[in-house]
């Protein structure tokens, strides 16, 4: 199965409501789509949000890497020589995890139809239904109250709960929502890098003091402040786990190594894509710490490859998949299926995905 040409495209869905964390807000997803045609007809599809507050990858830089580096690199090449193919994608160019992403999950997608099997059963897997949470955005407690009742009357049993922007509001925010929804749902925390190590123990202890029962916290501090982490990790009654702190696998072992966080989110988008985000998840079988498989504000292309992944690897305990259900629409054809937090794996071949409306193709 030969690589014969790559397109690229643009697609536009917009989301039910603003999306706010303490990095950002948006109000729609605005992703490039990667599609991999083969001299056998077969087409792998992918899909690459700018998510320029956390992966540094905007709109221009995904395209320019995958134009400049990454279809020069995969064109010709053969699917089958499977580990050559990722290891001269990986290698191309440096950083970029976004566009890597989008090619990775392209190439399992032929590489599954190459072999007839669906890309979690090629990995091992088993189960075919995960259950997802959902993210409550960042707003003043009375709204982001009104959001978790909204949220359970739509199914949902976990809550992942945005907090850091203006952080003298989050305890009231968190007992804003536990008053809501009561012992409806679990609740996660999710402070994207806005709390100093100190805050953090303070606002986290606060919160174990007034019965919130949270269950973890992401990424209470800045990304790079791996001892900062490590500070709260012990200190926090609340048990942390990190995500923009944990890009490579190398990563990944550093955290683990130290003893930094109790849980590592793998996000495709962060390690870029499928072939190294299963480094990260062996890395954490032998370090026995459990992961969440957590996504970008992305619709269901991209999403539906971290959902192979998750039904594939028993360490990955905790979904966050929830960016499709945030979505008014779904302009993905065939795939995983969203029935708001279950979701089913498809059996189809490679990811399942029959194709995408709306593509603003770029050539
Ligand atoms: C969408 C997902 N539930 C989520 O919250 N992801 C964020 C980052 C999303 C973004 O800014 O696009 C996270 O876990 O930090
Ligand atoms: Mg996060």
């Amino acid at each position: 199965m030969k690589i014969t040409e790559i397109r690229l495209g643009m697609i536009s869905v917009p989301l039910r409501v603003p999306f706010k964390t303490a990095l950002r807000s948006v109000s729609s997803v605005e992703d490039v789509i990667v599609e991999i045609h083969t001299d056998t007809g077969a087409v792998g599809y992918g899909e690459a949000p700018p998510t320029g507050a956390i992966t540094g990858d905007t709109t221009g830089a995904i395209i320019g890497a995958l134009q400049d580096h990454i279809i020069k690199t995969l064109v010709g090449r053969d699917v089958d020589d499977f580990e050559d193919v990722m290891k001269a994608l990986n290698g191309c160019i440096v950083k970029n995890t976004s566009a890597k992403a989008a090619a990775d999950m392209a190439l399992w997608d032929l590489y599954g139809q190459l072999y007839n099997l669906p890309v979690y059963k090629l990995l091992g897997g088993s189960r075919s239904k995960i259950v997802t949470d959902i993210t409550i955005s960042v707003n003043d407690p009375e709204e982001m109250a009104t959001d978790a009742i909204n949220a359970i009357e739509r199914g949902y049993d976990c809550l992942k709960v945005k907090v850091g922007s203006n952080p003298d509001l989050d305890v009231a925010r968190l007992m804003a929502v536990r008053k809501a929804i009561g012992d409806k749902a679990c609740i996660r925390i999710d402070a994207n890098q806005a709390w100093s190590p100190k805050q953090a123990v303070k606002l986290l202890n606060q919160m174990q003091d007034k019965g919130l029962d949270i269950e973890f916290v992401e990424q209470p501090v800045k990304a790079h402040d791996f001892e900062g982490l490590k500070y709260v990790t012990e200190r926090s009654y609340v048990p942390v786990l990190a995500d923009e702190s944990v890009f490579s696998p190398e990563d990944a072992v550093k955290i683990m190594q130290m003893g930094a966080a109790d849980l590592v989110n793998i996000k495709l988008m962060k390690c870029g894509g499928l072939y190294n985000a299963l480094k990260i998840a062996s890395a954490a079988e032998v370090y026995g710490v459990e992961c969440m498989i957590g996504c970008m504000l992305e619709a269901k292309v991209s999403v539906n490859a971290a959902v192979h992944l998750a039904c594939a690897k028993q360490i990955i305990t905790k979904i966050d998949l929830d960016g499709p259900v945030l979505c008014s629409e779904d302009p993905v054809l065939g795939g995983a299926v969203f029935n708001e937090k279950e979701i089913t794996v498809s059996n189809g071949p490679g990811l399942g995905i029959q194709g995408i409306e709306g593509i603003r193709y770029l050539d």
